[in-house]
């Protein structure tokens, strides 16, 4: 089986991937961007892929958000896993001579005590270990990257400083994608779909998050994300504490499409922790 993930080597997602499918019989395919990962389970260039959705610290992914909408895949699984983040030098520079940070957003937005205490500009990458690459590279002793441990390794840089997210208990959840879903629905507990309305009218989020209550249907996760179409229109994921081959999340989707909006169901699934 093909799996796909952001790369380099030493990305956080590629640590999601090996202890989520530890099966040696995988064969890995890194992307450099979380895009090109949700376009190849799209395009059917590998069985499943990995992709961050939410972290503890900085929230939803938008990256990740905005390729669900543009790309026909099935989400199968999450994953937790924790994340340390540390800022990687090159060996000999000083963590007082460090004025430049590089990273992915998401990343640099888990450290913004850091960031300011040093005052140091930011500057965005496709990964955190893309950012440690391109320094291991640069020969830069006034740049720093924010990235793991695993990372530092890799690419021979030393950790100026370790721990530099904002709040200890730090974790991202993962999504495991597939091109279409298979057999083992009946054992999810989760599902997520993207509702986009058709129109606006007041109370419209009130009236589609009323479908869910009034089905006794807990929900975990909503978020709001621009159609990109016209200013101050937007579309929700939700997800839902039920698996979509539960009867209610059915007679949930049924009478939100009754309602005019357009429902896609993104995927079912339960979570693992890693
Ligand atoms: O750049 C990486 O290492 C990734 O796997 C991406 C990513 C993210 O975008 O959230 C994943 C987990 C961490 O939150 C930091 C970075």
């Amino acid at each position: 089986m093909k799996v796909g993930y952001l790369g380099p080597k030493g990305t956080f997602s590629e640590e999601a991937a090996l202890r989520y499918f530890s099966d040696l019989e995988n064969e890995t395919i890194m992307y450099s961007t979380i895009f090109d990962v949700l376009e190849a389970v799209d395009e059917g260039q590998v069985d499943k892929g990995i992709v961050p959705i939410e972290n503890a610290i900085e929230g939803t992914i938008t990256m990740t958000t905005d390729g669900l909408v543009n790309h026909d895949v099935w989400i199968e699984g999450e994953a937790v896993l924790p994340v340390k983040l540390h800022l990687l030098a090159l060996k000999g520079a000083k963590l007082e001579d460090i004025k430049e940070i590089w990273s992915i957003p998401p990343a640099l937005a888990q450290c913004r005590v850091f960031t300011k205490e040093v005052r140091a500009e930011t500057k965005h990458f496709s990964s955190t270990s893309g950012a440690a690459e391109a320094l291991s590279q640069s020969g830069r002793l006034d740049a720093g990257a924010v990235a793991s441990e695993l990372a530092a390794q890799i690419f021979d840089l030393e950790i100026a400083k370790r721990d530099i997210h904002d709040n200890n208990c730090n974790s991202t959840r993962f999504l495991i994608l597939s091109k279409t879903p298979n057999g083992n629905i009946h054992e999810t507990d989760k599902s997520m779909l993207m509702i986009t309305p058709t129109e606006d009218r007041p109370g419209l989020l009130a009236i589609i998050l009323n479908v869910f209550s009034s089905l006794d249907i807990n929900l975990s996760w909503i978020e709001s994300r621009p159609t990109k179409k016209k200013l101050g229109t937007y579309r929700f994921f939700i997800e839902a504490a039920l698996g979509v081959h539960e009867a209610n999340l059915k007679k949930a989707v049924t009478i939100l499409e009754a309602y005019g909006h357009e429902v896609k169901v993104l995927g079912s699934y339960k979570t693992k922790k890693l």
